[in-house]
């Protein structure tokens, strides 16, 4: 069986700068893969040449085994793309927009209408068939994008940013849907959004100016990202060098006379002796806390690991 995507040493220029190089990247099962970057990373650039909406530098891309320049119009039938700004008609209906999605994707006629249908129902957006698109809200305008993703069963469905813009109750619904279509597709979802990434994606691959830096399972990736400091509030705190006694802190950074960042290395076991150093000494622990690291923090632990 042929993978469902294979990247084969993908690169890209604009002009003279590179935007993507040497891209690797083999995916072969259902379930969300997160693609994670800061703005400019090369997320949108990897998205629209696995698309072919773009045409590549240098490279191959695969989908389903089918090599994308020499067989264009096989392998874009096995996916289903939402660009981060999804071309929707605003002038035409539900039902008018995706029976023209569905005639796009050379659905034979006596199909179309069963593919709406469906589509529709998948998404949730089955009572606003006949409404006018320009009348929907920034949610259910990303559902019809999704559902013309989908239209056509594709095996990979690509979505660039697809959370981008929506307000909280709108992102609960986008994500779960997301998911439920993770169930039996492979979605390749791009965001700077790390928490995002944490609920929907099983994998993550992450790219750094154009490169991928990190290309593993959600589990690997918790391991790196695993929080590497801890705040304390301490009614009667110690001075700094006390808490560098303890075995595992490297560095100590005070918030105020109560509030304390320590910085350690190994496992998150150090809490508890830094909350028995605690009772021992008198300091009166009132809070602790594990920092999560931000996504910057990430990037440069996974850079710094790289370019080691
Ligand atoms: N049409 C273009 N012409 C010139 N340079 C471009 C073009 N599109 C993107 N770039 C550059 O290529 C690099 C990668 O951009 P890309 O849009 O792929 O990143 P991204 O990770 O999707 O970022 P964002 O989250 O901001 O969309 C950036 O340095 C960007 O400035």
């Amino acid at each position: 069986m042929s993978a469902i995507i294979k990247l084969e040493g993908l690169s890209h220029k604009y002009g003279s700068a590179w935007a993507i190089r040497d891209i690797n990247l083999e995916i072969d099962r259902t379930g969300v893969i997160g693609l994670l970057g800061a703005n400019g990373a090369g997320k949108s650039t990897t998205m629209n040449i696995l698309c072919g909406v773009l045409k590549q530098t240098e490279g191959r891309v695969y989908i389903q085994g089918l090599d994308t320049q020499k067989e264009p119009e096989q392998a874009r039938k096995q996916i289903g793309f939402l660009p981060q700004h999804p071309p929707l008609y605003l002038d035409l209906t539900v039902d008018e927009f995706l029976v023209y999605a569905a005639q796009l994707r050379r659905i034979e006629k006596a199909k179309v209408k069963a593919a709406v249908s469906e589509a529709k129902e998948r998404c949730g957006i089955a009572h606003f068939s006949n409404r006018l698109i320009r009348n929907l809200s920034g949610g259910y305008r990303q559902r019809v994008g999704i559902a013309q993703a989908i239209i056509h069963k594709p095996k990979l469905v690509v979505m660039d940013e697809p959370t981008n813009g929506l307000d909280p109750n709108q992102l609960i619904e986008a994500r779960k849907l997301i998911r439920d279509i993770g169930k039996d597709h492979t979605v390749l979802l791009s965001s700077h959004i790390l928490s995002e990434i944490h609920l929907l994606c099983r994998e993550v691959v992450m790219l750094e100016g154009g490169r991928i830096i990190f290309s593993d399972s959600m589990d690997a990736f918790n391991n790196y990202v695993r929080p590497h400091s801890i705040l304390m509030r301490l009614e009667n705190a110690p001075g700094a060098a006390d808490l560098l006694k303890i075995n595992g802190v490297t560095s100590v950074d005070f918030l105020n006379d109560k509030q304390v960042r320590v910085y350690f290395e190994g496992g998150e076991e150090i809490a508890e002796r830094l909350a028995a150093t605690s009772t021992q000494e008198g300091w009166q622990l009132r809070e602790i806390s594990l920092d999560k690291s931000l996504l910057d923090d990430i990037f440069k632990q996974l850079s710094n690991q790289i370019h080691a």
